[in-house]
């Protein structure tokens, strides 16, 4: 195909294609976070040098080009969070690791939680923010959390909202940390969650905030997060904060979540609500 004086083949087009999907999955992982202004700097340096070397700026377009080399390598230590989120997301997307068999060869297969159960953890919830007691509650759904789970007491408890009111009421020895839930089971309590840093947080969100968004860019963890300031409940899923949640909207966005798109939950919590 010729345009003007330029002659395109599909192999350009299809060059041109995968060239933008790969800057806007870049753009996407970065967005938000401090690394966005190192890419855009990065960005700004390599179109100064591609000018300098059409103006046949010989000695600055070798320094340049030096330096670019290096900033490559620096580029992927600073990137190490947001190459290891990327192939995270490929990883969990691929169909070919999402087939039953191979969830298991992968070690990953974790049963979700029941409707029942996600109900009786959506109404915990609502009455710990009433109280106003502080909750972390990280609810699996794909990714094995036992490396998580270790760091806390291991319980293996039926999920029942008496048990989760004891456990963040404010006399309980295990009302620091998280909570997490798989397999239909509380796991375990006071567990030590990875803290998010890349990602800008409000500064009145506290460790507890920044520990459920750690969570959720670390694993496909929802984490539940409740506020002993305000009561407020916030969703941490796949990177994002979802603050100031009524139960109603938490219950629907844990279902679509965890269910993908069917939304057991909400008619129950709704009701009862
Ligand atoms: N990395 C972590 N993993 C698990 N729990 C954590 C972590 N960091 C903080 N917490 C929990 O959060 C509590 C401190 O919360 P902090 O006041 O800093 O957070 P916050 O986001 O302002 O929440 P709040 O609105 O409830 O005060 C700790 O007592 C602890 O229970």
């Amino acid at each position: 195909m010729d345009i003007g004086f330029i002659k395109i083949t599909w192999t350009d087009i299809l060059d041109i294609f995968l060239v933008s999907l790969l800057l806007y999955q870049v753009y996407y992982l970065v967005r938000g976070s401090i690394a966005s202004r190192v890419f855009a700097g990065y960005m700004l340096l390599y179109v100064f040098y591609l000018i300098i070397k059409a103006l046949g700026l010989n000695l600055m377009t070798a320094i340049l080009q030096y330096f670019m080399g290096v900033g490559a390598i620096a580029l992927i230590v600073i990137f190490q969070q947001e190459i290891r989120r990327f192939l995270l997301v490929l990883g969990r997307n691929a169909t070919i690791t999402n087939s039953r068999f191979l969830s298991r060869f992968f070690g990953n297969a974790v049963k979700n939680i029941e409707a029942e159960n996600l109900a009786t953890v959506i109404e915990a919830a609502r009455s710990i923010a009433s109280d106003f007691n502080g909750a972390l509650i990280v609810v699996t759904k794909q990714d094995d959390l036992t490396q998580y789970a270790e760091t806390g007491v291991l319980l293996h408890a039926q999920i029942s909202k008496q048990l989760l009111l004891s456990i963040f009421s404010q006399y309980s020895a295990l009302n620091e940390g998280a909570v997490i839930i798989a397999d239909g089971k509380i796991v375990a309590a006071r567990c030590v969650l990875p803290v998010n840093e890349e990602t800008e947080v409000p500064t009145s969100m506290g460790f507890r905030h920044r520990a459920a968004l750690g969570m959720s860019e670390s694993t496909d963890a929802a984490v539940i997060v409740i506020s002993e300031q305000t009561g407020r409940i916030g969703l941490a899923i796949q990177s994002e904060l979802h603050s100031n949640l009524p139960v109603k909207k938490l219950g629907e966005m844990l279902g679509a979540y965890l269910y993908e798109n069917v939304i057991p939950v909400t008619e129950k919590v709704a009701n009862e609500s």
